[in-house]
């Protein structure tokens, strides 16, 4: 098939990993015989110093005519600064509300092979396997905000939880069909106990499931009960869905038990057009640079988009068994290798390559 893959490294490891996923890819491409063409955009930081904005329209004009899109990350803190006018992570909220990316699925599952790269115990994380559905173009995010000084010279902000029917019923459908080709379970998380917006989120969810999904088992859960259950009983969630914020925080969490935010992918889709696969990462300042930091939930991010955006079933599990086939044999980067010999970035990506090639 022919593709057009929009690359959007950003900043930091955001354009190590990219780089590693990007031979992946080409690997795939010529293995297979598709014609993939890629096509480089500016994001994040890096953006603003060459144009000013954090995401040039010129990188949206490009995105929307790729079928797919794969990201590294945005964010640093050269472009912290409170009061500029702009920010890199403005331009990966922008790319997601233009592009419609509503759901954003994040799966979380330990490999056998790194169950020690995890901090909890052996028999907690052994056979976890949740995906999440975060919505991602809502909520805190998205709705008013607003800085002001008031008479005393003191100054109030508030930014505004803000959700519609329509918004919850749309992610809670995909929630429904995931879990249907699962274990048939769908955690709904929510502060129902305090928030209108999550009393709303909670009566939609009931009425969805109810009418549509019948055959599958649903439960809710408060979003700080449920930070604790994600890492003490992880194994009874299947699918969970849940709003920006709480998702956002929450898969960070999830993130410990396959051991590190350098193992997530996650693929951002909307009704149409183009997906936009990412890691869960950001841009990690504190090892950017170095040559040290793990590819493989770009990789596995790349292996996403073969699957959703491209319809390439057989590819991206080849990309997902070569994954496993690396871990199976030992090699680590150093934020899985638990202080013992460690990789780099390249060396890793190298690694899936030629067990790619190989089988
Ligand atoms: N999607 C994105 O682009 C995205 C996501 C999260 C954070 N950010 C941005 O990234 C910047 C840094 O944020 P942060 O430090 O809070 O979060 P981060 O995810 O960048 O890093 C958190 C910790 O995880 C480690 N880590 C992350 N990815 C890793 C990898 N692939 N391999 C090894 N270790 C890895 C980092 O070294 C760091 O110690 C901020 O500007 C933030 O806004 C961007
Ligand atoms: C960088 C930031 C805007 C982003 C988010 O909060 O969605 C990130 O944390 C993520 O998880 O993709
Ligand atoms: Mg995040």
């Amino acid at each position: 098939m022919r593709a057009q893959i929009a690359l959007l490294p950003g900043d930091g490891i955001g354009v190590e990993v990219v780089a590693e996923a990007e031979k992946l890819l080409l690997a795939v491409a010529a293995k297979f015989g598709h014609e993939f063409s890629f096509v480089r955009g500016l994001i994040g930081g890096c953006a603003i110093d060459a144009t000013g904005e954090a995401l040039p329209d010129e990188t949206l004009s490009i995105c929307r005519a790729s079928q797919a899109i794969l990201l590294g990350a945005v964010g640093g803190p050269k472009w912290d600064n409170p009061s500029a006018k702009t920010r890199p992570e403005a331009g990966l909220l922008k790319i997601r509300k233009e592009l419609g990316l509503f759901a954003n699925v994040r799966p979380i599952k330990a490999s056998p092979y790194l169950v020690q790269a995890s901090p909890l115990k052996t028999e907690i994380v052994a056979g976890v396997d949740i995906l999440f559905f975060r919505e991602l173009t809502g909520g805190l995010y998205f709705g008013e905000s607003g800085r002001k000084t008031n008479p005393d010279g003191s100054e109030t902000a508030f930014n505004t939880m803000i959700y519609s029917t329509h918004e919850i019923e749309r992610i809670v459908r995909l929630a429904g069909q995931a879990a249907r080709g699962r274990r048939k379970k769908v955690t709904s998380v929510d502060k129902a106990n305090v928030l209108e917006v999550s009393r709303l989120w909670r009566q939609t969810f009931d009425r969805v499931m109810q009418a549509e999904f019948p055959d599958v088992q649903t439960e809710h859960v408060l979003i700080d009960a449920m930070a604790m259950h994600l890492i003490s009983k992880p194994k009874n969630f299947d699918v969970v869905v849940t709003e920006n914020l709480f998702g956002d925080i929450l898969t960070d969490e999830g993130s410990m038990l396959p051991g590190s935010m350098g193992l997530l992918p996650s693929a951002s889709l909307g009704a149409d057009g183009p997906g936009l696969y990412e890691p869960i990462h950001g841009s990690a300042p504190d090892i950017a640079g170095k040559g040290i930091a793990n590819p493989l939930a770009t990789i596995l991010a790349a292996a996403m988009l073969l699957r959703h955006s491209l319809h390439l079933e057989t590819e991206a599990v080849a990309i997902e068994k070569a994954v496993d086939h690396v871990l199976s044999r030992g090699h680590r980067t150093a934020d899985i290798a638990g202080g013992g010999p460690a990789v780099s970035t390249v060396r890793m990506g190298e690694l899936v390559l030629e067990a790619f090639l190989a089988v």
